[in-house]
């Protein structure tokens, strides 16, 4: 049985059930259990606080984990990041009053406030600068106004909260995060088992990314029709009933498929369909 660990709540948790999900796996609770255990995959699923899960995995007490990739590297724990998932994007960033006239440089001996002491840390030294941390569970954007802290560093995903607190950024972001599945060494992500699930997931990262798109055209515009979806080897091509007319079929990326309809609409492709895709092999 592999043991992976997956957060119990908070921003990752929602999105990683669901990658697990389509990707074929049991992992949802009924209540408040623990470890779900989908005995067909061989594999226990360990409900954590995802600031806890690299600590578990780094230690070699679980195999793998989903966590995001600040709080990996703030753990400072051993684990060996197999792949991005694609969701929990966020940036971590300096923050200041937006009038303060505070810069990077400027930071100097002012306390920073942050739920990430370590990776501050790392950061602060990349930076030549030398200021006292304090180290908060969270409510960051806070602080300032409350009198602890002169700047904040943390994780910005819309801007919203900063903003509310009156708060910007600085700087450019001391790290782009998002939620990442670690392994507790890179020998068992070689395991047929850890392979299955990689395969799985990326399966589903693709889907999520492309759609499938089908379309008429008339057999002279079909090299046109072809350069405007290449697809990922080469579109397909079916013959149709009325010989002057052909059916193309390809992938296309999702954020593009608006674009390429009106192109396709333009040289004379009619019936044109977009669906999207369950899980994809390429
Ligand atoms: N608004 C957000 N949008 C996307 N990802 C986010 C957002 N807030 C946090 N994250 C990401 O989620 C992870 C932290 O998750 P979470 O907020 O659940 O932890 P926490 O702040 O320690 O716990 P909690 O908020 O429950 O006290 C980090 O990887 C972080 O980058
Ligand atoms: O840029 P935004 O879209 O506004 O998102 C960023 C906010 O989201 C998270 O807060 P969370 O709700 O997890 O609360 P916390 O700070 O107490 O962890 C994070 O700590 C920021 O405060
Ligand atoms: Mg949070």
């Amino acid at each position: 049985m592999l043991q992976m660990a997956i957060p119990n709540k908070g921003a990752l948790s929602e999105d990683a059930v669901r990658l697990l999900q389509e990707a074929g796996y049991r992992c949802s609770r009924s209540g408040r259990e623990l470890i779900v255990r989908d005995q067909a995959n061989e594999i226990d699923f360990v409900f954590l606080r995802p600031r806890d899960i690299a600590l578990y995995v780094g230690n070699g007490v679980l195999d793998l984990g989903i966590t995001g990739r600040d709080l990996e590297m703030d753990s400072g724990a051993a684990v060996t990041e197999v792949m991005p998932l694609e969701f929990g994007r966020s940036r971590f960033c300096f923050a200041v009053p937006k009038d303060s006239g505070l810069t990077v440089e400027k930071l100097d001996g002012l306390r920073i406030a942050t739920s990430y002491p370590e990776l501050l840390r790392q950061n602060l030294e990349k930076f030549g600068l030398k200021c006292p941390i304090v180290k908060l569970d969270g409510a960051v954007e806070i602080s300032i106004r409350l009198g602890v802290a002169d700047a904040i560093a943390d994780v910005v995903e819309s801007g919203a909260t900063l903003k509310e607190a009156g708060l910007a950024v600085i700087g450019e972001p001391m790290l782009h995060s998002e939620a990442v599945l670690v392994s507790r060494s890179a020998e068992l992500a070689d395991r047929p088992e850890v392979h299955k699930l990689v395969a799985r997931i990326k399966g589903i990262l693709v889907a999520r990314t492309y759609a499938m798109i089908e379309y008429d055209i008339p057999r002279a515009s079909v090299e046109a029709a072809c350069r405007i979806t290449p697809g990922i080897e080469a579109p397909t091509v079916s013959p149709l009933s009325n010989p002057d007319w052909v059916a193309v079929k390809a992938m296309v990326l999702c954020k593009q498929c608006n674009g390429i309809m009106d192109e396709l609409y333009e040289i004379g492709a009619r019936g044109i369909i977009v669906t999207d895709i369950r899980s994809c092999r390429l």
